[in-house]
Order: structure tokens, then C-alpha cells, then sequence
């Protein structure tokens, strides 16, 4: 389906108008009565509306705004009553959080309906009850009475409970998760898209978008972790294929639904605040050309490295390892040394006795055929994944001169065979060490128990990041072949339009082209240029807030990434719209009081003395002087932080007191970060000399490691920085680092060396700038409690992030403020039809004259939201509920327009198969006068 058949089809019924205002007018009389008649839908509606005012549903008055668009009329009219889709099964929790809340009034339709209980709303207080407790306000800025944070919050849960877990704030969607589906594996697959109308208004808005003005588009979901924003990305993926991509039964569909299921056991875990938590970021790129999907690209941003050695106390290991445990077969578990051993015999597994998921097998033998789906060979991956699990049980003990020797060498020898090394060339590596820049290749130094752990844990870590890294390379690099249209086999992510369209064209002109190289290449390159310049659909997932304890540099990492997002929203928000009113001089009331997070920003990241700056500058210095005690290191990482930000307002200090942590205050709370172990995950690195171990068997790169590797996989995870070792003349005594990054040369104490969170850096800000470049709509996603207990409503944890959202500030910009403007003649373009007779020209007073029609025609508002407008110097300045009028009044328009060359093609088609009449009788012959009876004058 293309999209502008969408566009159209989902605003007017009937064949595509190309503009509905002309036809309007050519077609007058008829479009009077269809206007005629929506004026009459319209005011059964509102009259509906005024009657169900008087009706209190829940305790909740019931609103007015939104509830027409379009003539669409509220779900829970007389007669209708709300039912909740499932049953709120923790009704009673609901009082227990309203303590000074008298009980809820009875509903009247209670009484005659003795259906299930109605779920508890909110009474008492100054907004008690009707008015505004909003349980029916779709659109927050139609909120009745103040608008307060209280009755943002009184809203939300009035809607809670009736099963509303969307809202808007005008054009932004505020996400409520309500946990009634925690069993959900959150994969493409598993994405319900059919009921979210909210999430597939948000699909349509942005696909008709990027094809209006190519422009492309970022859906940006953020909120804490646990809050939905996993699981709202997945249902608008999905979503976004049944608009733009042919649905699921296509290739595409069935390559990224099987990278996010592979993607997510990899990349999930449990932790303090989400059972599932994502560890990877995502950014999802769909590319949609003509409205129709193209390509994807999955970008993912994997931080949490040290959960596979160190999960936090409480929290878990990656879900794969448990999944896997429970779905291997004997033999498989034969195979990979793993027979007897549960988590609770794996050191890295070993952290909280927890429930095993009932689901773990079943979703293991999912992943397995996904792998497949992507062709990466199951028994490839189960290889390294059960060599790390076997390397966490490698134990040291200090043996002659404190050197670090293996206490039980079976697991060493196991992880070597898994990992297809000799046992002695990855002791060497674990263990050997030799002096920077040693002049001979045997000079060789012993580590102690400590450097080897290290090590080990390195090699661990490196592992398991790389094959994650190649899974997503793998996953993006599907081509298509085009013989194997239609089938998995395929190697494609593109999409089935494309293949056709390809199809079709290289069948058309084949003849003509006779496979010529050059009428081949110019297609190739008129291909890629079209596609390079059109726009993308993205859907950005990234960490949510997270307050671990004690948290780590990744959490640091992951926070400055939230902080950064909320940034990115108060500039697009609140910000432009300051500026852009300020510029040309229109006066926009009112003022804004958003918190503004630049201090934290800067605190963090500053190049000058940030607290990211100022660990590298610690690892350089550790580096050059030979790196000391990780617990001294930390303390004087700490103390330098304190000095240098002895008075920041967001550097806290922590309770209680500790040498090795402090606090920051983040938009979201004060989180305490432990620095303990903040150098070494920073360097990130693994030896040379390890590295060296993976050199395939008759490779220089691991000149004198013994042997070689004989595991292709291994080496190729390993790939680049063997190729730097085999140019360098072998292993040096340097180090690697241990993710996979475009920096493959070994580390030089002389050379500046990129780190962990350098390189998170720079990618957060290349995603910045693909996101500064494309249309963003925002989903704010909220959690309803901190205990991920399905339909309990806690209003300090809602009432907490919706202050760190600024929820309260947005809906005051929406309801009074200027957040929408439009350059004159875009706005002469959209609008016209709102009053064609006064859009005269394209200029500011054409704008005005449009304007002032649709106000003299608007009908008397219905909520309190500000019907506003001003002229700037190069645009439009429109508050929400104007723009809101605008929309309908061009719905209705282009409705009836729609209705009226129906009509016409109605008649037209009716008259086309009426069955031919028969000739018209011909004239009976009048009889001849009779003669003398004729009279004469
Ligand atoms: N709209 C929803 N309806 C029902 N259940 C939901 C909804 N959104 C999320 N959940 C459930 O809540 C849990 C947490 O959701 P999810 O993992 O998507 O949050 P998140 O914001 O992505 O967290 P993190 O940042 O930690 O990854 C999951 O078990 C998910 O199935």
C-alpha cells in the first residue's frame, strides 16, 4: 500500500482525491449537503456529549475535548459503559495509595448493570471527581480547572483504571505501563499491533510525514527503565511494517523479527527495577521510499559488558544463559562441557537464587531457529557462549613467586576446546605477560592471581560483545538475492515491494538493456542516490533512567544517554518555540519554568573536567605510570572529581560518606555511583598476548602462541585486531580493547587510546545528529509502579516521573503557549481548504485571512484549551487547540469532499448499469374525425 493511498484512505472513504477542497467546489450543491449532514453528526454528537456531562462515570466527569474529531464519539457513552479489558486485579491497592480520599461514589450504572466492578477512581480534593479528574480527556490540554501536577496525575489514573493507558499531549503521547503483560517476550514477533490505535496514530502521523516532505522521521520513546518503551517500539515496528514493509509474512519482516529475538535473549536481563530489562540500546532505522519499506538497519549501543562477569548482587546474568541452560539438549550439553552444572555451579551465573522462567527452553528453541533465519550457525555461537560460562569458573591461586596459577585445570581445558586453542596457549595468554615493548619475544613477566582473574574476565567480556556485535553486523548486512524473492532463504532485508518493483523493471527493460554493465550500474547508482537522499522512519529505544545500587560507569554512561534525550526533548519543546517566538517578536505567554538539564550535561561530559574527562585523563595517567591498585586509583579519581566540582549544585556527596563514590543529581533523582571499578571498565581492554591466542592455526598474528586457533568463529571475532598483531610482528606486551571498535591497533601508553565511554561519546553524538536532522514525535513512557505489579496505580511514582518529564510543563505549553509554527505558504498549502474564498496568495495575510474564517466558523469551544494565533515575520504561530480546530475543520472539508464524488461516481455508476430502457412507444394514430360531426368556426 502506498502511503498516499494511506493518507487518503484513512481520512476520506472512497477513490483518492487529489485535492478534496477543489473538488469541493466544483461540486457545490451536493457538497453542501454533506456538509449539511456532518453538521448534523456533529450535533448529535455534541448533544450526546452534553447529556453524558451530566453522567459521572467512575466519579469522572467526563470531557468534552477530542471527543468529536471527526464526529468520533466517546467509547463510553449511556448505555456503553467503560469495561475494562482486564480485570484490575489489584483494585484494592489503589485506595491504599489515596489515604485522605474518601471512597469512590458509586457509579449510577451500577446499579442497572451489575456488570464487573468498575475500577476505583479517584475522588476527594480540590479536583475531586468531575470536573477534572479527566478519566475521558484523551488530550491532557483539555483538562478542566487548574492544570496542576495533581490533576495531570488524578488524570492519568482516572484513565488507568478505565484501561486508557495512552494519552496525548496534543501531538506528544504520554505511555502508561500498566504491567498486565509482563509475560510478553518483547520481540517483533510477539508485538501485538492491533490494539494500540494511539501507537498506530503515531505510525501513520510519521509514514505520511517522511512521504509529504521526504523528511525523515524519529519516533523517540523515553522514560525510566521498566517503563514500556521496549515494549511500545516493538508494537510500532510492528506497526510500521503493516503500514509501510507488506506486513509480516515478508522477508524483511522475518529478518529483523528474527535479529530482535536473537537480539533480545542477548541483550535482556533482569535488574533491581525491570525483570526485563533491554542492556542494548536500539535505534531502528527503516528507510520508507514512495511509502513503502526499503531497508532496515538496526543501530545498537551495548554498554553493560560487566553484567557478564560481575552481574550486580540481586540482578542477573543475560537471559540467554539461563535460556540456554534450560533448552539444551543432553548431547548438545554433552558436547559443550556443560553437562551437571547448573547456574548455580557457574560462578557468573551464581548471583540471586531466582525462580528459573518456565519459558526458558521454549524461548531457547525460538532463538535457535532465528539464528538460523539469520544464517549464523547455532552451534557457533552455544560454542563461545559456554566457553564464557566455563571461563567465570576458571579459579587462581598464587603459586611460586606470586604467580598466578588455575586451581583446577578442567574448566581451562574445556573453555581452550570450546574455544578451539590449545589449553597452554590460552593459559600463556591469560597468564604471560610481557614487559612493554620487551625487545625479545620471550621475555615474559608472571601475572599474579589478580591480573589473571582480570584477564579472564576480559576475555569473557570481549567474547560475548563481539558475538553480539556480529550478530547486529549480520542483521544488517542481509542482501538480496534476486532469484529467491519470496523466500527465507533469501539473503535480503529489503523489501518485497522493492524486490517486485526491481523485478518487474529489470523484466521490462531487459530486452533494451541486454544486461549491459553500463545501463546496470547507472540503475545501481540512480538507485543509491535516490535512496541516500530519502528520508527514514526511526524508532529510538534507548537505556532508560536507572538508579542501580551501587551504580556503575555503565549506569553513568546510560544516564548521561537519558539526560541527554530529555535534553534533546526541552530544546525541541520548550526551547524552539521561546526562540522562535522571541525572533519574531510574537509574545508568547506564558512563560515556561521547564527545568533546563545543561549543568548535569555538562557536569558529565564536559571536554573540560567532566566527570567522563576526568576518568580518561586518570586512565592515561594509570596507563604511562603503570596502573596502580584499582581501589587507590578510584579514591584519587574521586577526590579529583570532588575539587574540581566542589560547588556544582548537581555533584552531591554521597550518604553515607565513602572515599570511592559520589552522587549526581540527574533530571530524573540523585543517583550514588560506586567508582570502584569505574578505570578498569573504562580502559576496557584484554592483553595482546590473549588476543594473540585466536590467530588461526598457520597465522604469523600468534606467533609463538602454540598453535593456533582452529575455531573460525573465534578468530573472526578477533579479526581485525590479529590483522594489527600480524603486522606489528606478533604480540608486544600492549593491549586491545575488548569491545569491537573501528580502532583495532594495539594501545599505546603513548598514543591517546580511545575508552569505553569515549567511544559511547562520540556515538551518542552522531545519533544526536541524525535525530537533530529528523522530525521527532515523542512517546514519554511512565511506569504505574515500582514493583511491577500489574494495574496498581502509585501516584508518588507516577507523580515522580511526571515531574522528571516535565509533563505538566508541556501540557501548559500545549494549552496556552505558541508550540506549532508554519512557514506562510506551508500553512496556505495544508489549510486552504479550511477557507478557500480568504486564502488569497500565500503570504502572512492570506495566513491571517484563513485564520480569522476558521475562528468566525469554529464552533464555540468546548474546552478551556487556548484557541490561539499570531502572525510572526516567516511564520505561523498556532497553539495547540488551534491547530486542533484547523485539523477538524480540514477533516470535515475534505470528508465531505470525499462524500460528494462518491456521490457523483455513485450516480454515475448507477446510471452506467441501469438496464438499457426501451424506445419509447410510438404516438397512437389519432383517430380519423367523423364526417358532419366536425364542427368548424
Ligand atoms: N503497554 C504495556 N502493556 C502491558 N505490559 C507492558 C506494557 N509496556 C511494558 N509492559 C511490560 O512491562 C515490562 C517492562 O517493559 P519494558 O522492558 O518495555 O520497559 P523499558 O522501559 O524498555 O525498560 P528498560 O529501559 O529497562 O529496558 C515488560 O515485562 C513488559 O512486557
Amino acid at each position: 500500500m502506498s502511503v498516499g493511498c494511506l493518507h487518503v484512505s484513512s481520512e476520506v472513504a472512497g477513490p483518492p482525491v487529489d485535492d478534496p477542497a477543489e473538488a469541493c467546489e466544483s461540486h457545490a450543491s451536493s457538497s453542501n449537503e454533506a456538509v449539511h449532514l456532518q453538521r448534523r453528526l456533529l450535533s448529535l454528537g455534541s448533544e450526546l456529549v452534553t447529556l453524558r456531562n451530566h453522567l459521572h462515570v467512575g466519579g469522572a466527569q467526563l470531557g468534552v475535548g477530542g471527543a468529536l474529531p471527526g464526529g468520533a464519539l466517546p467509547a463510553a457513552l449511556p448505555g456503553r459503559k467503560p469495561q475494562p479489558a482486564v480485570p484490575p486485579r489489584a483494585a484494592p491497592a489503589a485506595p491504599a495509595q489515596l489515604p485522605q480520599q474518601p471512597p469512590p461514589p458509586e457509579p449510577r450504572w451500577r446499579n442497572t448493570l451489575p456488570l464487573p466492578a468498575p475500577p476505583p477512581a479517584p475522588t476527594g480534593g480540590a479536583n475531586s471527581g468531575g470536573a477534572n479528574s479527566g478519566g475521558d480527556v484523551d488530550d491532557l490540554i483539555h483538562l478542566r480547572g487548574p492544570l496542576t501536577e495533581d490533576a495531570v496525575v488524578r488524570a492519568l489514573q482516572a484513565r488507568f483504571y478505565h484501561n486508557k493507558f495512552y494519552t496525548w499531549i496534543g501531538p506528544i503521547l504520554v505511555s502508561l505501563n500498566g504491567y498486565t503483560d509482563t509475560s510478553n517476550p518483547l520481540t517483533l514477533s510477539a508485538a501485538r499491533a492491533a490494539c494500540r490505535p494511539e501507537l498506530a496514530r503515531l505510525v501513520h502521523d510519521a509514514v505520511r510525514h517522511q512521504a509529504d516532505t521526504g523528511y525523515p522521521q524519529a519516533i523517540i520513546l523515553s522514560g525510566v527503565s521498566g517503563s514500556g518503551k521496549t515494549y511500545a517500539s516493538m508494537v510500532l515496528l510492528r506497526r510500521l511494517f503493516d503500514v509501510a514493509g507488506g506486513g509480516p509474512e515478508t522477508d524483511a519482516f522475518k529478518h529483523l523479527a528474527a535479529a530482535f529475538t536473537v537480539l533480545r535473549s542477548l541483550g535482556a536481563a533482569a535488574t533491581a527495577s525491570n525483570e526485563n530489562s533491554s542492556r542494548i540500546g536500539h535505534f531502528i532505522e527503516v528507510q520508507v521510499t514512495d511509502g513503502a519499506l526499503y531497508r532496515t538497519k538496526i543501530h545498537c549501543y551495548f554498554l553493560d559488558q560487566s553484567r557478564v562477569v560481575r552481574p550486580l548482587p540481586g540482578e542477573r546474568n543475560y537471559h540467554i544463559f539461563y535460556q540456554m541452560l534450560a533448552g539444551l539438549s543432553a548431547d548438545e550439553r554433552a558436547a559443550l562441557h556443560l553437562e551437571g552444572r547448573g547456574a548455580g555451579e557457574l560462578r557468573y551465573l551464581a548471583a540471586p537464587p531466582r525462580r528459573a522462567d518456565p519459558d526458558d527452553a521454549a524461548r531457547f528453541h525460538a532463538w535457535k531457529t532465528c539464528l538460523a533465519i539469520l544464517g549464523i550457525p547455532f552451534l557457533d555461537v552455544v560454542r563461545v557462549l559456554a566457553a564464557v560460562l566455563l571461563l567465570g569458573n576458571v579459579q587462581w591461586a598464587e603459586g611460586a613467586g606470586g604467580a598466578a596459577e588455575p586451581a583446577g585445570d578442567a574448566e581451562l581445558a574445556a573453555a581452550a576446546q570450546l574455544l578451539g586453542v590449545a589449553p597452554g596457549a590460552l593459559l600463556r595468554g591469560l597468564t604471560a605477560r610481557r614487559p612493554p615493548r620487551a625487545a625479545r619475544a620471550h621475555v615474559r613477566a608472571p601475572a599474579t592471581p589478580a591480573a589473571a582473574a582480570a584477564a579472564r574476565d576480559a576475555l569473557a567480556k570481549a567474547l560475548y560483545c563481539r558475538t553480539v556485535a556480529t550478530i547486529v553486523r549480520r542483521a544488517n548486512s542481509l542482501k538480496r538475492l534476486g532469484s529467491t524473492l519470496g523466500t527465507l532463504s533469501s539473503d535480503s532485508n529489503e523489501s518485497v515491494h522493492n524486490q517486485s518493483r526491481r523485478a518487474s523493471s529489470a523484466g521490462g527493460s531487459g530486452g533494451s538493456r541486454g544486461g549491459g554493465a553500463a545501463g546496470k550500474s547507472m540503475a545501481a547508482l540512480n538507485d543509491a542516490v535516490r535512496h541516500a537522499t530519502d528520508g527514514f522512519v526511526g524508532i529510538l529505544d534507548m537505556f532508560g533512567f536507572e538508579d542501580a545500587a551501587p551504580s556503575r560507569l555503565e549506569h553513568l554512561c546510560a544516564n548521561l544517554c537519558a539526560e541527554t534525550m530529555q535534553h534533546f526533548y526541552n530544546t525541541h519543546v520548550f526551547k524552539s518555540s521561546a526562540e522562535s517566538c522571541r525572533e519574531e517578536g510574537v509574545s508568547c505567554a506564558p512563560e515556561l519554568d521547564y527545568v533546563d538539564n545543561v549543568p548535569c550535561i555538562d557536569l558529565v561530559s564536559s571536554l573540560r573536567g567532566g566527570l567522563l574527562a576526568a576518568l580518561d585523563a586518570e586512565c592515561a595517567a594509570g596507563a604511562a605510570g603503570g596502573a596502580g591498585a584499582a581501589g587507590g586509583e578510584a579514591e584519587r579519581y574521586v577526590g579529583r572529581v570532588r575539587a574540581t566540582h566542589r560547588a556544582h549544585p548537581r555533584l552531591l556527596e554521597p550518604r553515607p560518606a565513602h572515599p570511592r563514590r559520589f552522587a549526581v543529581r540527574h533530571y530524573a533523582g540523585d543517583v550514588t555511583y560506586d567508582a570502584s571499578d569505574f578505570l578498569e571498565a573504562n580502559r576496557d581492554t584484554v592483553p595482546d598476548e590473549l588476543v594473540a591466542a585466536f590467530a588461526r592455526r598457520g597465522g604469523s598474528g600468534g606467533a609463538g602462541a602454540g598453535g593456533g586457533c582452529e575455531f573460525g568463529f573465534a578468530t573472526h571475532l578477533f579479526g581485525a585486531e590479529l590483522k594489527a598483531l600480524e603486522a606489528g610482528g606478533g604480540a608486544r606486551g600492549a593491549h586491545f580493547r575488548a569491545s569491537p571498535t573501528s580502532h583495532a591497533a594495539p594501545l599505546d601508553a603513548a598514543a591517546p587510546a580511545s575508552t569505553l565511554t569515549q567511544d559511547f561519546h562520540t556515538r551518542l553524538d552522531n545519533l544526536l545528529r541524525t535525530l537533530v536532522h529528523a522530525r521527532p514525535h515523542f512517546v514519554r513512557c511512565l511506569r504505574a509502579n515500582a514493583t511491577e505489579a500489574p494495574m496498581v496505580f502509585e501516584r508518588q511514582t507516577v507523580a515522580k516521573q511526571v515531574r522528571a518529564l516535565q509533563i505538566l510543563e508541556t501540557a501548559t505549553l500545549m494549552a496556552s503557549g505558541y508550540p506549532h509554527r508554519m512557514r506562510f505558504r506551508a500553512f496556505i498549502g495544508r489549510y486552504r481548504a479550511v477557507a478557500r474564498a480568504a486564502a488569497a496568495g500565500d503570504g502572512g495575510e492570506a495566513a491571517a485571512a484563513v485564520l480569522q474564517a476558521a475562528e468566525a466558523q469554529a464552533p464555540a469551544p468546548a474546552s478551556p484549551a487556548a484557541v490561539r494565533w499570531a502572525i510572526g515575520k516567516r511564520h505561523v504561530f498556532l497553539s495547540e487547540g488551534m491547530r486542533q480546530v484547523l485539523e477538524r475543520m480540514r477533516r470535515v472539508r475534505r470528508q465531505a469532499a470525499a462524500e460528494c464524488i462518491q456521490a457523483a461516481w455513485r450516480r454515475h455508476r448507477q446510471r452506467q448499469r441501469a438496464p438499457p430502457q426501451a424506445p419509447p412507444p410510438a404516438p397512437r394514430p389519432r383517430p380519423a374525425p367523423i364526417g358532419k360531426t366536425c364542427f368548424t368556426l
